[in-house]
């Protein structure tokens, strides 16, 4: 190896009670938890078809390597809604964060904020958001779902933005609770101990009494459920720019931003809503094409290497979000392991950059990566 420049490694992948590679970290989260809280937080729909799409068609995008290129102050900076950021990787909203660690989300935050990462906080998050922001450091978007009506919705966001928020996130892609094989199996249920702080003296849905026809799931609650007027009306009144998540179409995403989305998720809920739906990565390309650039383009599900980023980024991503390495780093070893789990992110992607001949972010262009790399010699 004598005089090989590698990308320094981090000086945590020292620490010998910890594991090496985010595959590791998966295996020692998976064997630590209980089969219930496993359930929730690793598997996804269904049988896990777009699950393992996620995986398999990030697997079957090649890279472009590029020799002998001038990498010297190579970056990965970037910025987003006028915020400077050292890398584009995010870390995404989850729920219920103590159920994996005593330290919850505040832990997730300084496990961030030590790898410069910016954080989504969930607003079912099972701390208060002002107490996570107290914290200082990266968590600076706020991520919430429709609250059953405008009023509830706008009062969640002002919240947000007292606490200092300054982006939030509204997801879109889950009006009802997708079916979830694993957690029925189970039986996971959230503990008296662990609930979502944020939404006390929030307006709850109201069953419809009205409704005529019950024997169809969701006819109770579809009048509490948002539409796209409702979307206009949010992004109008939004005290912060609203970023869509949950978008996996062309159409959805030009209509989100004619709504006035300042920007979208191009996500399928990391395989836990919609068994069957698309990978986000094989619908990227085309949603960045109609959206032409006049919003940032973020996208998650499935990014489980750095590489993996740079594919997404080079198919027209301007940053993404990570959720299951979190959810394991925070499982494996609290805050130590949310920051090693990112930090091991962070060097796959400088080795790739490397590797392809890429010095900055700007460098990673759709002719770094082979699409459908089976198909070609
Ligand atoms: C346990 C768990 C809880 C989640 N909770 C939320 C949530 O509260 N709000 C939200 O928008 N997305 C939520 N997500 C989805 C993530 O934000 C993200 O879209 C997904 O995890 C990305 O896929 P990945 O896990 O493959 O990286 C959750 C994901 C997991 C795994
Ligand atoms: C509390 C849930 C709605 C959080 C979520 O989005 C999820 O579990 O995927």
């Amino acid at each position: 190896m004598q005089g090989q420049a590698f990308i320094p490694m981090c000086p945590m992948t020292s620490a010998d009670h910890l594991p090496l590679t985010l595959p590791d970290y998966h295996a020692r989260a998976a064997e630590a938890l209980q089969a219930e809280h496993a359930a929730y937080f690793l598997s996804g729909a269904g049988e896990g078809v777009t699950m393992r799409s996620n995986r398999r068609d990030f697997e079957a995008i090649g890279l472009r390597p590029q020799v002998l290129q001038d990498l010297r102050n190579g970056d990965t900076k970037l910025t987003l809604f006028g915020t400077q950021m050292a890398h584009p990787i995010l870390v995404a909203p989850f729920a219920y964060q103590s159920l994996l660690d005593e330290g919850g989300e505040t832990a997730t935050a300084q496990g961030a904020t030590a790898q410069e990462a910016l954080m989504v906080l969930s607003a079912q998050s099972s701390q208060p958001m002002e107490e996570v922001r107290a914290q200082g450091g990266t968590c600076d978007w706020f991520q919430l779902y429709w609250q059953t009506n405008l009023d509830g919705t706008l009062m969640l966001a002002d919240r947000a933005a007292k606490a200092g928020f300054q982006v939030l996130v509204l997801t879109v892609d889950a009006p009802v609770n997708g079916v979830r094989d694993d957690e029925m199996r189970t039986g996971f249920v959230l503990p008296d101990t662990v609930r979502p702080v944020n939404l006390d003296g929030l307006p709850q849905p109201v069953f419809d009494p009205l409704s005529e026809d019950d024997s169809f799931l969701f006819n109770r609650i579809a009048h509490v459920l948002p539409r796209w007027d409702d979307l206009r009306s949010f992004c109008e009144q939004s005290p912060l720019p609203v970023v869509v998540k949950g978008i996996l179409t062309p159409e959805d995403a030009t209509r989100a931003v004619k709504a006035g989305a300042a920007g979208v998720i191009v996500s399928n809920h990391g395989a836990r809503v919609l068994d069957g739906a698309p990978s986000a990565i094989s619908v990227l390309p085309n949603i960045v094409q109609a959206l032409d650039g006049s919003v940032p383009v973020l996208m998650d599900s499935g990014v489980r290497r750095g590489s993996d980023v740079f594919k997404a980024l080079a198919l027209g991503a301007d940053a993404v979000l990570v959720g299951r390495p979190v959810v394991c780093g925070l499982a494996v070893a609290g805050a130590l392991g949310v920051s090693h789990v990112l930090r091991l992110l962070r060097d796959e992607l400088e080795v790739t950059m490397a590797l392809t001949g890429c010095r900055t972010l700007a460098d990673i262009t759709p002719d770094r990566v082979i699409p459908d790399a089976h198909r070609l010699t």
